[in-house]
């Protein structure tokens, strides 16, 4: 019998996409008579201990991965669990990402205590969110809005709409369903109006390239549909060199579960403050290659220099 460690941050988000993961890989395991049992390993991140600055400004890259990642080149785990939007573009070499599970709902959520849609919001409505990539595409649709900075994990962010007197607060719907509190999101944000980050509502199991045992569990967890997808956006994000530093948003579907369904993605750059945002479509049947075409679109109009401009 192997036991296989599962790292994981210890946020309640974490420790609860983390659990319902392993639910299902312990039940994979089990119908497939794989001698494993499993352990979670809780980690502390960079990410999580400067939660008092905006992100936005701490920059580097993988600042909720690199702690596990180390874990787990260095054995003391075996699998990690990740927001696959917090994932950089670049693994450390000797890492994998084993499988994407199914997708959670990829797209935005207003939070508020009225029930007002973007277009209901009254005019000036104070909106809390720290993400560059929401406050610009708000922005832009509604001029008007006052972006308040908004840090910390989803319970302290739905506590401060109250504490903090905010018309609304923007955070993913993936986060809100996959913690049972549906019932706090005010509506949903239409990808067109807001598209969503890179891999946003996608898990990333990561593990060591080497571990054949790990990597043929996790294969049966893949979910085709939402790898493809993810594998466009992350290859346009890697030619842009995103990050959570930048307006950046993508947001591809895949036609059905076949390994060559149609891949279609829009991805979006913008300037910080929406007064520009700039969006381009492609789809085809090589994730890679619809991913290159649209950031290829993007810096054809401009994207380079929003993205230079953001970036001071
Ligand atoms: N930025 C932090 C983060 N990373 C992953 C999620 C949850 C949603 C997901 O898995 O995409 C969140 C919260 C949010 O953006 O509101």
């Amino acid at each position: 019998m192997r036991r296989i460690k599962v790292g994981t941050r210890q946020s309640a988000l974490a420790m609860t996409q983390s659990g319902q993961t392993l639910d299902t890989l312990k039940r994979l395991a089990d119908e497939a008579k794989l001698p494993l049992d499993f352990e979670v390993v809780p980690i502390v991140t960079r990410g999580d201990r400067i939660l008092d600055v905006t992100l936005s400004k701490v920059g580097g890259k993988g600042l909720f991965v690199k702690e596990i990642e180390e874990a787990l080149l260095g054995g003391e785990i075996d699998i990690a669990i990740h927001s696959m939007k917090d994932m950089p573009f670049e693994l450390p070499s000797g890492l994998a990402i084993g499988c994407v599970p199914p997708r959670e709902d990829p797209r935005d959520a207003l939070v508020n205590l009225t029930s007002s849609t973007l277009s209901d919001l009254p005019p000036g409505a104070r909106i809390g969110t720290s993400s560059l990539r929401r406050a610009a595409q708000l922005q832009s649709r509604r001029p008007d809005f006052r972006i308040e900075s908004l840090r910390g994990n989803i319970d302290t962010r739905l506590r401060k709409l109250e504490s903090e007197g905010l018309d609304a607060i923007v955070l993913a719907a993936a986060g809100l369903k996959r913690m049972g509190w549906n019932d706090r999101i005010t509506a949903f944000i239409d990808p067109e109006d807001c598209l969503p980050a890179v891999g946003q509502g996608a898990l990333a199991v990561e593990c060591r390239a080497s571990d054949q045992e790990v990597l043929d569990l996790l294969a049966r967890l893949n979910d085709t549909a939402a790898a493809r997808a993810v594998a466009a956006e992350r290859t346009f994000l890697g030619l842009l060199n995103g990050g959570c530093q930048v307006p950046i948003g993508a947001y591809a579907t895949a036609a059905s579960a076949a390994p060559d369904a149609v891949v279609s993605m829009t991805g979006m750059v913008a300037a910080a403050d929406g007064s520009s945002v700039l969006k381009a479509s492609a789809s085809g049947s090589d994730p890679a290659e619809v991913g290159r075409r649209v950031a290829e679109e993007l810096l054809g109009k401009g994207a380079d220099a929003l993205l230079a401009e953001a970036r001071e």
